[in-house]
């Protein structure tokens, strides 16, 4: 094999290390990091044989990119990105596997199966190898949901069960074919202490949380108290938003029950310290009070979070997990909802018998029985044009013919431009300027107008997304191409320095304080007391001077991660090519489900193909071991 050209200069080379640590580290495969701390866990461990401090530099550096563990059998096909450039990584010297595995075995480092202690940094089991932390963590993940699941269900009372599921839900909008599968979620959620909501953009996932609320609060007893959570703030403001709106709908007595409902972040809810890194004040030992705890996009939570939250709930509190297993997953390691949503496993034929019992005169279709782990799907899309939606089925199922084709439709509500995007000034994209000055337009005038409900919804209107931050897919790029575009159609567009009148701002640091969340995004008003910068909060918008804001940015394009938990009228993504290692059937399904009313796809037909062809396919066992039989770990 040909070495990699290695220059002193380079800022990712580590010139300390030698043997495979060097070479992986030369190819780009091994970042710093991952080749220090291999390094001094070896010194320290007594280790010296090569391929297991290749193995455990790979293992830290999966982590990174969202895996938990790593498969030596697989690992030499994985896809190396350490920028957002891919790594050909077929020239390396990848040990053999089976010496690989056997070396590994032997290493003083290495716990081998799972019910060793776990007093060494590596463990080894069902030919998976991780971090002993990570694999304690998904162990938590797993004897918790496992347990939570083989609990005797909660005692229920039948008769005002089955009475508020006839008063709460309804089939209109329903085909006669159809089941009613937000009923049968909120009848799972009575029935177990676990429920799995899962479901696209718009499939009533924050209706169905509203109305399981309001028939738990029916049962006998005192009323329930209620903790409503999600991984980021912005997402907790808007389920607490989202909630309070479904809640609306419902009968009086029922909303009048769910009474004030207020959403916390995750780590809020457990009571992260600050100082004391990891360790939160509800725990094993201190579980929290709360009788029904919802926590909403769960694709965004971590496996360690997942972990933490398992233990501080109470065995006989209800928890409900709501989210969408096909968008991208948590910035840290793990895919918990896609692991538990999709794993295999025996199917619940007393939760289905029990489901199956409760009279449903409004309906002649019998509820779907086949139940696993608590898990309810969603199917029914209420909020998507039917093109939309078709579009985000055919990305689902993987198929790239039939994603294509619906591109290609000349329906109402998509647009797909083939655009060479490498170039400086690319032909194809007048839809994308035309659709940034309209809505840019309209921010202006109720900016300069000071009408912050109107600026706010206007911002709203059209969002442009990339999936890389730099080079000619990136945010930067196309962020300044919107402005010029912007600079063209609206005069003295960008006048008045910095905080120019219809200036759209992006927060990107979380303060309570003002009630200000990292993604939060929002416009610079003129007002009558002078410039304001304009969020929407609920009802009322919140209202800031300008120089009250550290932590804000421009944002005329943002990436598709930055987007997951809202949407847009429109939008226009920007596809990463072919070879880039962001691209994959979450981004790009992601990205579709973020508009409600019409996509734009700018790029090659041979990159969406490849998209929808690549699952993200995150390294866990979780998936497969909750759906074996359950056993203990030591
Ligand atoms: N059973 C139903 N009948 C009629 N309309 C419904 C029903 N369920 C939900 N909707 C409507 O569909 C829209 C989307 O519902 P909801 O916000 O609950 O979906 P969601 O899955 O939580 O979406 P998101 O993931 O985007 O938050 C809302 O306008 C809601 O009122």
């Amino acid at each position: 094999m040909t070495l990699p050209l290695v220059e002193d200069t380079d800022a990712g080379l580590v010139r300390s290390c030698t043997g495979l640590l060097r070479l992986f580290n030369a190819a780009g495969v091994l970042g710093p990091a991952d080749v220090h701390t291999a390094t001094a866990v070896a010194r320290i461990g007594g280790e010296s044989d090569e391929a297991v401090m290749l193995a455990l530099a790979l293992t830290v550096r999966a982590l990174r990119t969202g895996s938990v563990c790593i498969d030596l059998r697989t690992i030499s096909e994985t896809v190396y990105d350490d920028s957002e450039q891919q790594v050909d990584v077929s020239d390396l010297p990848w040990p053999a596997v089976e010496d690989w595995r056997a070396a590994c075995e032997r290493s003083p480092l290495v716990s081998v199966g799972p019910y060793r202690a776990g007093d060494r940094p590596l463990r080894l089991a069902f030919g998976l190898l991780y971090l002993e932390r990570y694999w304690q963590q998904e162990e938590t993940v797993r004897i918790e949901l496992q347990r939570r699941l083989a609990t005797p269900p909660p005692v229920v009372d039948a008769e005002l069960l089955a009475g508020g599921l006839a008063r709460i839900f309804s089939r209109r909008g329903l085909s006669e074919t159809e089941p009613d599968r937000q009923r049968l979620a909120a009848a799972v959620s009575a029935l177990r202490w676990l429920l799995v909501l899962a479901g696209g953009p718009g499939t009533g996932k924050t209706t169905t949380v509203a109305k399981l609320l309001a028939l738990l609060g029916d049962q006998r007893g005192s009323r329930p108290r209620i903790a409503l959570a999600a991984p980021t703030g912005k997402a907790a403001a808007r389920l607490e938003e989202a909630v309070r709106a479904a809640s609306g709908t419902l009968p009086p007595a029922d909303r009048e029950r769910l009474g004030e409902l207020n959403a916390s972040t995750l780590h809020r809810l457990l009571g992260w310290q600050p100082g004391n890194r990891g360790r939160f004040r509800h725990d094993r030992e201190n579980h929290l009070p709360y009788d029904v705890i919802v926590v909403d996009e769960m694709s965004m939570v971590s496996l360690t979070m997942m972990a933490r939250l398992l233990e501080a709930v109470r065995p006989d509190a209800r928890l409900v997990l709501v989210g969408d297993p096909d968008q991208l997953s948590s910035v840290e390691a793990g895919a918990v909802m896609a692991d538990v949503v999709n794993a295999p496993g025996e199917i619940d034929r007393e939760l289905g018998s029990a489901v199956a019992g409760i009279p449903d005169p409004g309906s002649s279709v019998p509820a779907p029985t086949d139940l696993r782990h608590g898990v309810v799907q969603l199917t029914h899309t209420w909020r998507f044009g039917a093109a939309i939606d078709e579009l985000a089925r055919a990305i689902r199922a993987g198929d790239p013919d039939w994603t294509m084709q619906v591109l290609r439709s000349d329906r109402e509500g998509l647009v797909f431009a083939e655009v060479d995007l490498e170039q400086p000034r690319p032909e194809g994209l007048g839809p994308l300027a035309e659709r940034v000055r309209r809505a840019g337009r309209r921010v202006d005038e109720a900016a300069r107008a000071g009408l912050a409900f109107e600026a706010l919804a206007a911002l709203d209107l059209h969002r442009l997304l990339c999936a890389h931050r730099s080079g000619p897919f990136g945010v930067a790029r196309w962020g300044l191409e919107a402005e010029r575009w912007l600079a063209e159609a609206i005069e003295a567009y960008g006048a008045g320095g910095e905080w120019y009148v219809g200036r759209p701002l992006l927060v990107t640091a979380n303060d309570y304080d003002m009630g200000l969340y990292n993604g939060d995004t929002g416009v610079v008003l003129q007002t009558e007391q002078g410039l304001r910068a304009a969020f929407a909060r609920g009802g009322e918008p919140l209202l800031y001077s300008p120089v009250r804001l550290d932590s804000v940015q421009t944002v005329h394009a943002m990436t598709v991660h930055r987007a997951q938990g809202s949407q847009f009228e429109a939008v226009s993504f920007i596809v990463p090519p072919e070879d880039s290692p962001l691209l994959t059937r979450e981004l790009l399904y992601t990205a579709v489900t973020r508009a409600t009313r019409q996509v734009q796809i700018f790029g090659s037909e041979a990159s969406v193909r490849k998209a929808v062809q690549r699952p993200a396919n995150r390294a866990s066992g979780l998936r497969d071991r909750l759906g074996a039989p359950s056993q203990r770990s030591s």
